[in-house]
């Protein structure tokens, strides 16, 4: 059976490494150093970083040296989102020579663009679904962006290679992740789906990797792995069979 593939986060807000509760602004506990941080989980075994600039998700500014510089150091795949919503900052998130971008408020705003750029950059290209129930979020998570299901057919049609499912309400809170949710996208959609939210044990990542077989790739792991709850060697170990 193909395993499910684990990607440690590291969001960063002004110029550091960050977990946010619920996504929301203000929440942040501060972890230090993001490329620290990256390189830490690169020396664990991962595959894969999930970096985010939130200051660009927020609007609050960017971090953008500092995720370049980031991106191009790590030998591992990197998947890269906040902030990517035009030209200008989706060649600039491409030329870190991340392996994909996920674009999430673009994806709500700007649909012929993001048809556009998922004509051009194929499977480079993710789309976020940020959802509070099945209500998309954008800019940081403050505004409502439309259904969930109605936009996920949308993408679909244009030709989105694989999403990146995020249930507001449980990310940052090691509550446990929203598994209905995430068989509920499996069943609307046959493209791959990574994870995200709520992650907070072991038992939590073999729980999705039971949703393997129904399309789950990935999952997203913050805020556990900051917190201890379990390594991120246990973690490759628990998904490995
Ligand atoms: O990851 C977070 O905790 C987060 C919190 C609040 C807003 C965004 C967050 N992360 C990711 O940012 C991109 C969306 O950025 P944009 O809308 O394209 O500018 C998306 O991957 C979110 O999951």
């Amino acid at each position: 059976m193909t395993k499910l593939e684990l990607l440690p986060a590291v969001d960063v807000r002004d110029g550091q490494a960050v977990r946010l509760v619920h996504g929301e602004s203000g929440s942040e506990t501060s972890y230090g150093d993001p490329l620290a941080a990256a390189l830490a989980w690169q020396g664990a075994g991962a595959e894969w970083l999930h970096l985010v600039d939130l200051d660009a998700a927020f609007g609050t500014g960017d971090n953008r040296a500092r995720i370049a510089e980031v991106a191009r150091t790590m030998d591992i795949k990197v998947e890269l989102s906040g902030g990517i919503r035009d030209d200008d900052t989706l060649a600039a998130a491409l030329a870190t020579g991340c392996t994909r971008v996920n674009l999430g408020t673009a994806a709500l705003e700007t649909p012929e663009w993001v048809a556009k750029v998922i004509a051009e950059h194929g499977d480079r290209i993710a789309v976020g679904l940020d959802v509070r129930g099945t209500t998309l979020r954008g800019r940081g998570w403050t505004r409502d962006g439309g259904d969930l299901y109605e936009t996920l057919a949308r993408l679909d049609s244009e030709g989105c290679a694989r999403y990146v499912v995020t249930d507001i309400a449980k990310d940052g809170t090691l509550q446990g992740p929203n598994l209905e949710l995430l068989a509920n996208v499996c069943a609307a959609t046959d493209r791959p789906v990574v994870a995200s939210g709520g992650v907070s044990s072991l038992d939590d990542l073999r729980a999705i990797a039971s949703l393997v077989p129904q399309g789950v790739e990935g999952a997203i792991v913050g805020k556990a792995l900051y917190a201890k709850a379990f390594t991120l060697e246990e973690a490759l170990e628990a998904v490995s069979r």
